[in-house]
């Protein structure tokens, strides 16, 4: 059993999109999960199961076409599904939860300077605070994280995108934010740029300005190097949470032994090795199947696992959604460097 402050606690989560024809695309589905003090927990999965709706989910602010359909949200013992919309806005976004979109790059507005930016999102926030003070802290910060302060003075167009990165990251978390979601802030970035940025993430998390990150990311080899805990998302549904090493090296569900699999690794001999890859594709969110939603890719179902909805079943520090977990357990694996081979 833990001790540490639980930051987050996310209860049975369901939101999905409206669309125009009526139908709902159930991008988030019965998600539940903890976040402690001091934590850096990973959210790993293929494109479109769910990560970064999630992520967006976990502020409160549903704008559309996303919606709410159940769940909650505690931020420090907080209930946010209990508060309006403008103390969302005001004393959430930003000043406790800080969501880094994917396209953070393109947050920053292009016909203004970055200084007028921070004075623009700060008086949002704390509009009784003087320009002067503004640009005072975020100087400071800036100097703090090894950030030239004078790119302040510039226009988003003069940076280059991973300046830019760190400048956001920089700027989202100006407010020390208790939770902040990263997604993919390093998939549009060539190696050593990613490298600065994770490094400034890390920094402002040893530094204590973070108290706790939500990393989400399908470049798995990221997550092992700055996550404590991870979990593999499959369409909409956490399939595994578990601590990094245990979910990377020894990965229970057959989904995220998949997901480990996939992993390319700089290794002599594998020019010539040929790349697993999993058959068939996720279900289409707006039909979902009955029972297991990995079931029709899945080399380990059986008819059970099509009749009725999988819940997570709890092991000792992992949870793993599979009705066949007796069965992978007892068949003895044979762990690799990146995955589970039978
Ligand atoms: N604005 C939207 N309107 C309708 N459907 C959407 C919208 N945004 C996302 N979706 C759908 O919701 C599902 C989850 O998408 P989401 O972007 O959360 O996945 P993801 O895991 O973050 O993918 P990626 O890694 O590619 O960003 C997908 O089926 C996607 O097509």
């Amino acid at each position: 059993m833990t001790t540490k402050k639980t930051m987050l606690e996310v209860n049975n989560l369901k939101t999905y999109y409206q669309t125009r024809l009526g139908e709902k695309i159930r991008a988030v589905h019965s998600v539940s999960f903890k976040l402690y003090e001091g934590e850096i927990f990973g959210i790993a999965g293929e494109s479109g199961c769910g990560k970064s709706t999630l992520a967006m989910s976990l502020s409160g602010l549903f704008l559309p076409p996303l919606k709410y359909e159940s769940g909650s949200v505690f931020l420090e013992g907080d209930n946010i599904f209990k508060k309006d919309i403008n103390y969302l806005r005001k004393e959430i976004l930003g000043k406790k939860y800080s969501y880094i979109p994917q396209s953070a790059m393109n947050a920053l507005n292009p016909t203004i300077k970055i200084k007028d930016f921070v004075i623009d999102l700060m008086k949002e926030h704390e509009p009784d605070m003087k320009e002067k003070e503004i640009i005072e802290l975020t100087k400071n910060r800036f100097e703090s994280l090894s950030l030239p302060s004078r790119v302040l003075n510039l226009y988003p167009l003069e940076l280059s995108g991973g300046m830019k990165q760190r400048v956001v990251v920089a700027i989202s978390t100006l407010m020390n934010p208790v939770v902040v979601a990263a997604d993919e802030p390093t998939s549009a970035l060539d190696v050593s740029t990613q490298k600065s940025v994770i490094q400034l993430i890390k920094e402002l998390f040893d530094d204590g300005i973070v108290k706790s990150i939500i990393f989400i990311t399908h470049e798995l080899p990221v997550l092992r190097h700055i996550c404590d805990r991870i979990a593999v998302m499959y369409a909409g549904e956490f399939v595994e949470v578990g601590k990094m090493e245990d979910v990377i090296f020894n990965p229970i569900h057959p989904y995220s032994q998949a997901l480990m699999q996939s992993i390319l690794v700089p290794e002599k001999g594998m020019k010539d090795k040929k790349l697993p890859s999993l058959p068939g594709s996720p279900p289409d969110l707006r039909k979902i199947p009955k029972g297991c939603r990995f079931a029709d890719r899945c080399p380990l179902a059986i008819e059970e696992c099509k009749k009725e909805n999988v819940e997570m079943v709890s092991l000792d520090d992992r949870s793993v959604r599979c009705i066949r977990i007796n069965h992978i357990l007892t068949q003895g694996k044979k762990v690799t460097p990146y995955g589970t081979k039978y």
